[in-house]
């Protein structure tokens, strides 16, 4: 038996096709929702992220706003961008692609952005809001991977959840997403300190890796039937390497990889919270 695929690939592309509508009511009351992003340096891997943002934003009609700047830009330079796009009524949301290069203060930037149209939900207010559990835009990946492990019916009310990573755009809010009343359930967020790390995703009915560690999460460790998501990328001698290893989907019963998995329910997720933002005015 090899486990089910959840596929992020074609359920990006149906939630794609519920924006688009939910696009077009938007239209109908006179607003256009616009997606800005903000590109400091010329980073390969950044450059293609972004230029997909804006290819899925054409798709869906959602407007996008560019901000490409040279790595040589200074803090003021990259503060200009942010005021600029916390004033322009056109920009409903907004992201600063990360990582940024060394010499920029990152936290600085992102607390000055406005909450309002923080389209990654990593402003600390955002995740202030999580905390404490009230309406925010909430963290692009955590959020993909709840909406991909519902619309597989894998339950999540009453599992025990093990994510391997505290890192704050995955692990640690989605820790917080998990264990609010309407998930329900039971999280251990693992991390470099773990003493036994096996022993704990042993007991887990669904496991989300994103350590960034290739091939952490071995088969041996997998509960037959439970649910793993793979959110990890290395480079391993010039190829991908996931933080799942691939005889997983053997023990498995469902298996979210990368590709195809969580990375496009990400950009999914930045899509829908920048409809909802434009839906809020
Ligand atoms: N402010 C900010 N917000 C982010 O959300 C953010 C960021 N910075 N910096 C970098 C990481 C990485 N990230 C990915 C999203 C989707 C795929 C994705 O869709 N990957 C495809 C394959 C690549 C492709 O289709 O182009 C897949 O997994 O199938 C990958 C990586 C968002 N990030």
């Amino acid at each position: 038996m090899t486990a089910r695929l959840l596929d992020g690939k074609a359920t990006a592309a149906t939630i794609k096709g519920e924006l688009a509508e939910r696009v077009k009511a938007l239209a109908n009351r006179g607003i256009t929702p616009g997606l800005g992003t903000i590109l400091v340096g010329d980073d390969p891997g950044s450059q293609i992220y972004v230029a997909g943002k804006h290819r899925d934003c054409a798709e869906v009609g959602i407007t996008s706003i560019r901000k490409d700047l040279p790595d040589t830009a200074t803090q003021a330079d990259v503060e200009a961008a942010v005021d600029e796009l916390n004033a322009d009524p056109a920009c409903t949301g907004y992201i600063v692609q990360l990582p940024l290069p060394r010499h920029l203060d990152t936290q600085a930037l992102i607390e000055r952005m406005d909450p309002a149209k923080d389209a990654d939900g990593l402003h600390p207010v955002n995740l202030g809001r999580l905390v404490h559990m009230v309406d925010a835009p909430l963290p692009c990946t955590p959020r993909g991977i709840v909406v991909l492990l519902q619309r597989y019916g894998v339950p999540i009310k009453g599992a025990e959840v093990v994510v391997v990573g505290r890192g704050i755009t995955v692990g640690r809010p989605l820790g917080l997403l998990l264990t609010r009343r309407a998930e329900n359930a039971t999280v251990t967020l693992c991390h470099t300190g773990t003493q036994d790390l096996a022993s704990h995703v042993r007991r887990a009915d669904i496991v989300v890796a994103a350590a960034g560690v290739p091939h952490l999460v071995t088969a041996d460790m997998v509960k037959p039937g439970a649910a793993v998501l793979d959110v990890g990328v290395s480079r391993v001698d010039g190829k991908i390497a996931g933080d799942v290893a691939p005889d997983v989907r053997e023990v498995a019963g469902f298996v979210a990889p990368n590709p195809g998995g969580v990375g496009p329910m990400t950009r999914a997720m930045l899509l829908a919270n920048v409809v909802e933002a434009a839906e809020r005015h």
